[in-house]
């Protein structure tokens, strides 16, 4: 199996993991997955109430599953969740068995893009662009220490997006 057989692409929440990742998919003709839909559909409920029931943890524990069991796949888009980096089995698996992109964007992006949010429990705050900048400055480093290839989703159009990235896993993939 060669290491980019599947494409996972990591980052913030709204920066465009799920956008893309479906595009992405479509010109590959590949199946699309998200870790965090895969999630819902497993438990029937939606995030939030996951977070609100079993905390941040237990939301983690049921994302490390989920990992775990999508990087078994082969030939796969796969968006995963935004935090799911913070877990160093996670970043290893998803290292090992597919092409790390990490989709980046600036808070001022993300805030824009998140501001009438309701599905993100992260970001039921009074301050969401305080903790935009805390997860950004938590997870910057995590993001950039697992990625293959980096993108700047907050500059381009995703169409352009999806070609910058189906590039560069062409030219590894070669
Ligand atoms: N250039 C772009 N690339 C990607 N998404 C964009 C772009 N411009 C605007 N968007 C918009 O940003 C919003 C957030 O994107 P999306 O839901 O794909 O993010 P995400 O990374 O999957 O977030 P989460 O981690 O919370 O699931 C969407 O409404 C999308 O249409
Ligand atoms: O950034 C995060 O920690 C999260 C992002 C979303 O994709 C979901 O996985 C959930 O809302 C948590
Ligand atoms: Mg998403």
């Amino acid at each position: 199996m060669t290491r980019s057989e599947n494409i996972y692409l990591v980052g913030l929440m709204g920066a465009g993991k799920t956008t893309i990742g479906r595009q992405l998919a479509r010109a590959l003709s590949v199946p699309f997955y998200d870790s965090d839909k895969a999630i819902e559909e497993r438990t029937g409920v939606d995030i939030p109430t996951i977070f609100e029931f079993e905390g941040e943890e237990g939301f983690r524990d049921r994302e490390q599953k989920m990992i775990q069991q999508l990087t078994q796949m082969k030939g796969i888009v796969l968006a995963t969740g935004g935090g799911a980096v913070l877990r160093e089995e996670n970043r290893r698996l998803l290292k090992e068995n597919g092409f790390i992109v990490y989709l980046q964007c600036s808070v001022e992006r993300i805030l824009e893009r998140t501001r009438r949010d309701t599905q993100r429990p992260l970001l039921k705050t009074d301050n969401p662009r305080e903790r935009i900048e805390t997860l950004f400055t938590q997870r910057e480093p995590l993001y950039l220490s697992c990625a293959d290839f980096k993108v700047d989703t907050g500059v381009m159009q995703s169409k352009e997006v999806v070609s910058r990235i189906l590039e560069e896993y062409k030219s590894v993939n070669r």
